[in-house]
């Protein structure tokens, strides 16, 4: 089983990662780590952050010539922000004081993690808070997450995502629209969805939503306010039988939940038709079960490849929420946990939209989670036990 960690605050001096329990004699390479990263960083609605960082994921242990060594690999993407003037954390970490003067933020931003924060951990300032809670963490889990993406590659697995909704400025009918362009792409594989996606600023694969979606960006940000919005990610080359209805921890569709669920700002997760389903009736819901070429199929894939919590061999579609961005220009109502005043939220730089970056966490998270129900049917200790499993 692939198990990852991840430490370091946000403009503290790096991001540690490792990542545990990956097969020996897998290839990889930080450049593709590389690609993910770059790619977590582009897209329109990004703060000031992204323009100077530049992530790259640095191997400190469990890769040799290329390959993975079954041990487990531990990476570093340095902060640059942490040498700036105003990184706000201390220098030196053990030295007292080192940092002191750095004035306590005491005003709670709504929706992010400031006073739940300072309310658990009795924190007498909000920044260490913001420190761990913030997305900047999500570059080493990409990174962690990449070498499941690796893995899952190798098999012939491909994943791509891309955003189908900003605001108020989506697909008019989001299951059939969808359907209907990203169908013919997955001949090609998953990653030709997120190449294409790739080419617009918003990650959107339809030009004129593209367009629309920058406006409402810019309208927003223009008026001191965030944005959310709607994303989908495909997997195709998944295999029949991943997962088990045997008992609830081991259904497939609910592990990828708790995986998206546990990344900053998402709100909520369908697989398939999702939400949708339930205001239609079965006859269009269920997908019709055909005998073709000596296989089973599905003349439709609304459940999203997922029936009884395991793989049905179909495209596997996950889709989600992702809520506004808290921390805006414009303020809203909060209180001082100290003085117990009524304030203005206060603002420190941050993303107007995220979501055309966090389409590659909302990947990443999901590769992790495919690799270990790959590895629980074919498992073993190098790549080579499992290619034999698996042609077998
Ligand atoms: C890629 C990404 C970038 C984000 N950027 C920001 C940001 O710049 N400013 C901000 O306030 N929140 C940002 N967020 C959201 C916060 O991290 C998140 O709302 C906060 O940690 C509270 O967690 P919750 O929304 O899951 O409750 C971002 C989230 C993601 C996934
Ligand atoms: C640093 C990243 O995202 C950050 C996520 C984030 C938050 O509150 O979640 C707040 C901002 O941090 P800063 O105040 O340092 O600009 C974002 O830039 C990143 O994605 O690498």
């Amino acid at each position: 089983m692939i198990r990852y960690l991840t430490a370091g605050e946000s403009h503290g001096p790096q991001l540690t990662g490792i990542t545990e329990g990956v097969p020996a004699g897998l290839p990889i390479t930080e450049d593709e780590i590389a690609l993910h990263l770059a790619r977590r960083q582009k897209g329109y609605g990004r703060g000031g952050r992204m323009a100077f960082e530049k992530d790259r994921a640095t191997f400190l242990s469990g890769v040799r010539f290329g390959e993975t060594t079954g041990a487990p690999i531990a990476m570093s993407i340095p902060n640059r922000a942490h040498e700036k003037d105003d990184s706000n954390w201390p220098k030196v970490l053990n030295k007292e004081g080192d940092g002191e003067d750095v004035e306590a933020i005491t005003v709670p931003r709504p929706g992010h993690a400031d006073l739940t924060g300072v309310q658990k951990y009795r924190y007498d300032d909000i920044r260490p808070a913001i420190e761990r809670s913030s997305a900047r963490e999500t570059a080493m889990r990409v990174a962690c997450c990449s070498i499941a993406r690796q893995f899952l590659k190798h098999f012939g697995i491909e994943i791509g995502g891309h955003v189908t909704r900003v605001g108020s400025v989506g697909y008019e009918d989001s299951w059939e629209d969808v359907r209907k362009r990203v169908g013919p792409m997955l001949k090609d594989g998953a990653e030709s969805v997120f190449e294409e996606a790739d080419k617009s600023p918003v990650r959107c694969l339809d030009e004129e939503l593209t367009q629309e979606m920058r406006d409402l960006i810019i309208k927003r940000r223009k008026e001191g306010s965030s944005l959310g919005g709607h994303w989908e990610v495909i997997v195709t080359g998944l295999p029949a039988g991943l997962g088990s209805f045997v008992h609830w921890d081991r259904k497939l569709d609910g592990k990828i939940a708790q995986a998206i669920m546990g990344t900053q700002a998402m709100k909520g997760v369908e697989i398939g038709q999702g939400f949708e389903s339930g205001r239609r009736h079965g006859q269009v819901v269920h997908d019709e079960i055909i005998y073709e070429d000596d296989d089973f199929k599905r003349r439709t894939n609304r459940m999203g490849g997922i029936e009884g919590g395991i793989s049905t061999g179909m495209p596997l579609i996950v889709r989600g929420v992702m809520k506004p961005i808290p921390t805006m220009l414009t303020p809203i109502d909060t209180v001082d946990f100290k003085s117990k005043e009524k304030k203005d939220t206060r603002y420190e730089r941050s993303d107007v939209c995220a979501l055309p970056r966090a389409i590659v966490v909302v990947e990443s998270v999901i590769a992790t989670v495919l690799a270990n129900a790959f590895l629980e049917k074919f498992g073993g200790d190098s790549i080579e036990e499992i290619e034999e499993r698996y042609s077998n």
